[in-house]
């Protein structure tokens, strides 16, 4: 491929990222990204702010010392101190950069520095000087470029330039521009700065208005030819550009864009949950490439569709992103063709069901409980056996319970006992006690129960919950098991699966 179309990645996760609060990692935290981060195959990694604390200085430092393929870069502000420190943490790198720039818009230059344009450029021409004696890429960022004006911008870079920076960062640093604006802005510079064929243009966006990823292709394809990324896009308030998200984009439209990176893509899902889970900073479950539902469907049309050719509703087969396969979630908005699907996945021969019956009993489950999984369907199926193959079986025909505070719990249950139907009412210490009781006025008996215990399978107040019980009888134990969104009826069918196994 042609070397003028690679895009170089550039991940902050360890710097931008780092910013966020609640987000802070440990040296021995950024190692284990840095190690990733290069596996993934970026091509810098910013790994610090040396002069912000004696922490993120030794982190530069350690990172320095085990990442050898990427580049490893310390940011800077345009002065000699913080070039210093980068300097010094920057020691053990084998290829090096520092990252030093200063606030380019007017507002930034007026009211965060009382300064005036001159004065401002001549800082980070003389930063740029001071960085490049200690290393030969420098990276000059100008702050706040998106609300730049454009021909002071275009100064600025040129002299920069002649002042040896290798790369040229243009941030959108408060995620103010459109795409076409940031696009042209990067289009003038190309057009407009003599010397800019020496530097490498850098594109670095916020999510402030959602555009992060839209300005950053807007800017690759303008000229740029790095792009500044984080892992889920974690960064400075609403976050910066997702390397997923880009990285993704340049892959499934390269015939169209024509630019490439040498990201391995099928790392992405395990970088993404090592960063959230050491940031303690969850992904959106609709996050686009590694979010929970990226490759999740739900609804019967979608499942059909993607059952019948993947393509239908999917542009990245998620192996690509590390994704072992896409998951067919069943809900009250899914259809046979997943309900069958599922099924047979789990072994079930459809052609022996009913697969119109079983399909309504899963719509009865699937409006009580948001998501119907594999255990769920096993008991659907369970059940089924249960009451339509065992006729000499006891069945629940109904149990109504009344609990609460400060009532005393009471239960009615019907029965039907080989063909006949039996009811009776008792109360208990609780609900369930009082169905137990009134079960044992049916059968006329009284059956031990040793061990009961009660499981929610995933969590949550809508889950299914799962009842082991053991029961012994004139010296027989028997094991009962019973399933339902009702905790009451789950223990209820466990007993009764237990007598029915007992007689
Ligand atoms: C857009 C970005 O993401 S920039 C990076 C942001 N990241 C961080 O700030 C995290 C690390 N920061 C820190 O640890 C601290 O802020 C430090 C160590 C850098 C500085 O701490 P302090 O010296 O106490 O200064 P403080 O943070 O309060 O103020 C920033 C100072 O830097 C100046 N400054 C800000 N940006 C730049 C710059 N690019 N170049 C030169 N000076 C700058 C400000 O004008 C202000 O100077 P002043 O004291 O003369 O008004
Ligand atoms: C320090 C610079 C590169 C930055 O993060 C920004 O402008 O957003
Ligand atoms: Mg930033």
């Amino acid at each position: 491929m042609n070397e003028q179309n690679r895009v170089y990645v550039f991940d902050t996760t360890l710097r931008d990222g780092e910013q966020v609060p609640g987000c802070q990692l440990t040296t021995p935290e950024k190692i284990e990204i840095a190690k990733e981060l290069e596996a993934l195959g970026v091509d810098v990694i910013e790994a610090g702010f040396p002069i912000s604390s004696p922490g993120d200085f030794q982190s530069v430092v350690e990172i320095s010392k085990v990442v050898r393929e990427p580049v490893i870069c310390a940011l800077t502000r345009a002065n000699t101190k913080d070039i210093d420190a980068a300097a010094e943490a920057l020691r053990f790198a084998k290829r090096a950069r520092i990252h030093t720039g200063i606030g380019a818009s007017d507002i930034h230059i007026r009211y965060k520095f009382n300064s005036t344009r001159e004065e401002i450029l001549q800082r980070a021409v003389d930063a740029v000087k001071y960085a490049r004696r200690f290393v030969d890429d420098v990276e000059f960022y100008a702050e706040d470029a998106g609300r730049a004006d454009v021909e002071y911008l275009a100064r600025m870079i040129e002299a920069v330039i002649a002042a040896g920076a290798t790369v040229v960062n243009i941030p959108d640093t408060n995620g103010y521009c459109l795409p076409e604006q940031y696009a042209a802005k990067i289009r003038y510079l190309k057009e407009h700065v003599p010397n800019i064929d020496r530097a490498i243009i850098s594109v670095h966006c916020h999510d402030d208005l959602g555009l992060a990823t839209a300005n950053s292709i807007a800017g690759l394809q303008a000229g740029a030819r790095q792009v500044e990324c984080t892992i889920n896009g974690v960064g400075e308030r609403a976050g910066n550009t997702s390397m997923e998200e880009v990285v993704m984009i340049l892959k499934t439209h390269q015939q169209t864009l024509g630019l490439y990176t040498q990201i391995q893509t099928k790392k992405f899902y395990n970088i993404s949950n090592m960063v959230s889970r050491m940031m303690r900073m969850p992904v959106q479950p609709n996050k686009a490439i590694v979010g929970r539902n990226a490759f999740a469907h739900s609804s019967g049309i979608h499942q059909d569709g993607v059952l019948k050719h993947r393509e239908n509703y999917e542009i990245i087969n998620p192996e690509d992103v590390g994704i072992p396969s896409n998951a067919i979630i069943l809900t009250a908005r899914s259809g046979r063709h997943a309900l069958k699907h599922r099924l047979e996945r789990l072994g079930y021969q459809i052609d022996k069901l009913n697969l119109d019956e079983v399909y309504q009993r899963f719509l009865e489950l699937a409006d009580r409980k948001k998501e119907v999984d594999d255990q769920d369907l096993q008991w659907l199926m369970g059940h089924h056996v249960d009451e339509h193959f065992q006729d000499n079986a006891l069945h629940i025909e109904l149990l109504q319970v009344m609990c609460g505070e400060p009532l005393q719990p009471m239960a009615t249950v019907k029965l039907r006992v080989k063909g006949e139907e039996k009811s009776a009412t008792a109360t208990g210490n609780g609900p369930v006690d009082a169905a137990v009781k009134a079960i044992e006025q049916i059968i006329q008996d009284h059956v031990n129960i040793e061990e009961l215990s009660i499981q929610a399978i995933h969590g949550g107040s809508e889950d299914v919950s799962k009842v082991n019980m053991t029961v012994s009888y004139q010296g027989k134990t028997c094991y009962g098991y019973g399933y339902s969104t009702d905790i009451v009826a789950a223990t209820v069918r466990a007993y009764v699966d237990a007598l029915n196994k007992l007689f």
